[in-house]
């Protein structure tokens, strides 16, 4: 709703629905019947428009846009029309955020007056659509074409100084926001309004090439969305109609990209990483009633490529950080890493050569253990090795206080048993970051038996405070994601010695919109980890690998990719792997002949039959195969809701938003197809262990009830 009251001549409208003052139905219509009264009322002089509590407005409410709904009138258009033909000034004071529908109520008003931490911005792109009461026809009108269509095009939140800087923001104040625009309100009673309706603003005119040029870059950029092309459209229609018809452009526009599978996936990934930040430990403790203890200060052990990247991940937070390495050469060629990627960021403008400098001042790098001594956490991110690892933990018990938080960064090691090397397995907790850490955003946060809630607490709190995505997962072999990576990548190279080029394979992947295809992936990592962990792991087990093996435990294995590595090709560093790259360190991939003379041989080898495979079984066998071990995943209570998996699918493999995420992307196949199908591949394929359909699955697939179902259907049913 809006609260209305009055402050001597100034009529205060608040828009009141927490947290984040979504302009739900109740709101829309509580602003139309304020702004009437204000209109209205003889004694008001000026309109005042805030948002009560932290936030101006997020913008529309999103769950009303959901599959089924229509939106209610009045729509925001409606509601702040009233605003434009007011005689009365209008002003709208913005404290926190005002997006989406948010800034277009501000773009209605005639003045607009903001606090130093607010931020605005149009993000409708990021959940698929576009802003469509009148964003895409009014923003140009007062701050160009050219910044628009970057603010429209990215959804990036814009802060104070820089909307100040274009024009968005008439003035900074420093006070409380209501005062200040109470104030701001009286100082503009009696002016003319007429050029502060920017309806009535002129655009400035622009050649048809400038649109040419950014459908190219956003086709691009943003390959395979669609809203960004359609918010382009409109901000084209807002140079080249009257206003009155390029808003019903913007609306016609609008409406076709609500109804869009895509905008229906990106609103699910939306509410999908909300929803995932709300953990749950078996023990009932939760994200409601656990608090993170603080963080101020942190130590990241190894300065490799993922120690170096983590490091820069807290210092760029503002986290004091001690990075401590054995060797002073590693150390100071970690630092160079981090110098070079704070030297990327700045060129590519995410942060100024003042704030990388700033980062690297906080940053404290040793050789010594005993740097370690005050920190509030540390995160170690030393190779693969359980021994090295619980030798680490052993020390950094010793030295840090009773209170520190241990972190490992391991990908596979089992928790508790690097805990045990402790007298703190309640502190002990795994802290996942995929490569390159600096960049990439989930964060996969690992709990162990002994881990405590205040624990697990701590590292959610901290994911988000150093802009990652933390999913809480339970302890398994290689955990939720890399788990459901494993069927992904063997059922490619089955593809592979079925018939499938892995060229083939990567352009299929590619189309589907994932950001690289997984052979160029492996390229990219090295094909020689997978070796030596493929080798590791039968040792365990007493097996001896060869290229002569063909069954390990009745399983069917396929070692094509040890066979390129015995051939010296691995990957991108030694400039030919799967792909051919020219040169060591080179990343242009150029699919080579040899390869598939190498493929021919091995099937000859084996006498396994090639045939030709569809680009639709490509893809069939590659997402049902995860999407199985997804559910088997969540059976087994490794996470606790099937957001969990999309999440990570999303921000650690790059699953593309506008496909929502393995587990959205079955549903939308319906569970009884992805069932049957998985059956399918079953029978035919009897010595794959997992094509064996997920329990779960058979049963979630019974009941045929949407994705927002599954959580509780799970929690409900102890036979699931
Ligand atoms: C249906 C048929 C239609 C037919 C045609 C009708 C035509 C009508 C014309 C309509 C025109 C509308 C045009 C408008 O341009 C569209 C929009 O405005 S879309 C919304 C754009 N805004 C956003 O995308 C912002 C989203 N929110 C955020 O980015 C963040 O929440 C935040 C505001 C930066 C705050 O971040 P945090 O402080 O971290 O808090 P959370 O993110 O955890 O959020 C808290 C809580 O609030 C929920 N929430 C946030 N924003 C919205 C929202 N806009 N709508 C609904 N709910 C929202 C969020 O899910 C959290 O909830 P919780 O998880 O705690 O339950």
């Amino acid at each position: 709703m809006a609260n209305y009251t009055k402050r001597d001549e100034v009529a205060v409208i608040e828009l009141n629905n927490p947290p984040v003052n979504a302009l739900s139905f109740e709101v829309r219509s509580g602003l139309q019947n304020a702004l009437k009264s204000a209109i209205d009322d003889q004694d008001v002089k000026c309109i005042v428009i805030h948002g009560k509590g932290k936030n101006f407005s997020a913008g529309a409410d999103i769950k009303e846009f959901g599959a089924g709904t229509k939106q209610q009138k009045p729509w925001i258009t409606d509601a702040c029309r009233l605003a434009d033909e007011s005689s009365k000034p209008v002003v709208a004071a913005i404290a926190g955020t005002a997006l989406g529908g948010g800034l277009e109520v501000a773009l209605f008003c005639h003045y607009r007056i903001g606090t130093p931490s607010c931020r605005v911005g149009f993000p409708e792109v990021q959940i698929g659509i576009l802003p469509g009461a009148g964003g895409t026809q009014r923003l140009p009108r007062l701050i160009g074409v050219n910044s628009s269509i970057d603010m429209i095009t990215s959804g990036r939140h814009v802060m104070a100084e820089e909307a100040m800087k274009l024009g968005i923001l008439d003035k900074i104040v420093t006070e409380d926001i209501i005062e200040e625009g109470v104030k701001f309100a009286k100082s503009v009673v009696g002016l003319d309004l007429a050029h502060r309706i920017l309806k009535n603003r002129k655009i400035e005119a622009v050649s048809p090439k400038v649109f040419d040029d950014e459908i190219s870059r956003v086709k691009k950029k943003y390959k395979g969305y669609i809203a960004p092309l359609f918010c382009l459209k409109a901000i084209q229609a807002s140079v080249q109609l009257p206003y009155d018809a390029s808003m019903e452009q913007e609306l016609q526009l609008f409406q076709h990209l609500v109804g869009s599978n895509q905008a229906k996936a990106q609103q699910y990934a939306f509410f999908a990483e909300r929803t995932s930040a709300r953990w749950q430990l078996p023990t009932g403790a939760n994200s409601q009633n656990a608090s993170p203890l603080p963080v101020k200060t942190a130590g990241v052990i190894g300065a490799g490529t993922m120690g170096a990247g983590i490091a820069l991940c807290l210092i760029t937070s503002g986290i004091p950080t001690v990075l401590v390495e054995q060797d002073q050469k590693f150390l100071e060629k970690g630092i160079k890493t981090m110098e070079g990627d704070l030297r990327g960021s700045v060129a590519l403008k995410k942060m100024t050569a003042e704030q990388a400098k700033k980062a690297m001042l906080i940053l404290k790098p040793s050789v010594n253990f005993e740097d370690l001594h005050d920190v509030d956490l540390v995160i170690e991110a030393v190779y693969e090795n359980l021994a090295l690892k619980k030798e680490i933990f052993a020390k950094l018990d010793k030295i840090c206080q009773p209170q520190t938080i241990l972190c490992t960064n391991t990908s596979s090691l089992d928790i508790d048993m690097i805990a045990e090397a402790t007298k703190r397995m309640d502190k002990v907790v795994g802290t996942h970051f995929f490569a390159p850490a600096y960049i990439m955003k989930l964060q996969e946060n690992v709990y162990g038996k002994n881990t405590s809630a205040e624990t697990v607490a701590t590292v959610m709190a901290l994911g988000r405070r150093i802009r990652k995505v933390p999913v809480l997962v339970g302890t398994c072999e290689s955990f939720a994601a890399n788990r459901m990576l494993h069927p992904y990548v063997t059922e490619a190279l089955y593809l592979v010695e079925e018939g499938a080029s892995p060229y083939e394979v990567d352009q299929v992947l590619e189309d589907f919109g994932m950001p690289m295809g997984m052979f160029r992936v492996s390229d990219l990592s090295g094909l020689d980890i997978g070796y030596k962990v493929r080798r590791e792991a039968a040792k365990r087990q007493g097996i001896d690998l060869t290229l002569g093996t063909r069954f390990v435990n009745g399983e069917r294995v396929c070692l094509l990719a040890d066979v390129l590595v015995e051939k010296g090709r691995l990957g991108i560093k030694s400039g030919k792997g799967w792909y051919n790259y020219g040169s060591p360190g080179k990343k242009e991939a150029i699919p080579d002949p040899e390869v598939l003379d190498i493929i021919e041989e091995h099937c000859r080898k084996f006498g396994i039959k090639k045939q030709k495979i569809s680009s639709q079984e490509i893809l069939e066998r590659m997402q049902l195969a995860l999407i199985n071990e997804g559910f088997r995943i969540l059976e087994e209570g490794i996470v606790s809701k099937p957001e969990d998996i999309d999440v990570i699918w999303i921000y650690g493999f790059g699953w593309p938003k506008y496909m929502g995420g393995p587990m959205f992307y079955a549903n939308e196949m319906k569970l009884k197809n992805v069932y049957r199908k998985i059956c399918d591949f079953h029978q035919k394929y009897p010595f794959s262990i997992h094509w064996t359909p997920s329990k779960l699955l058979a049963r979630l697939s019974e009941t045929d009830l949407p994705i927002s179902n599954w959580t509780s259907l799970i929690n409900s049913n102890s036979k699931l």
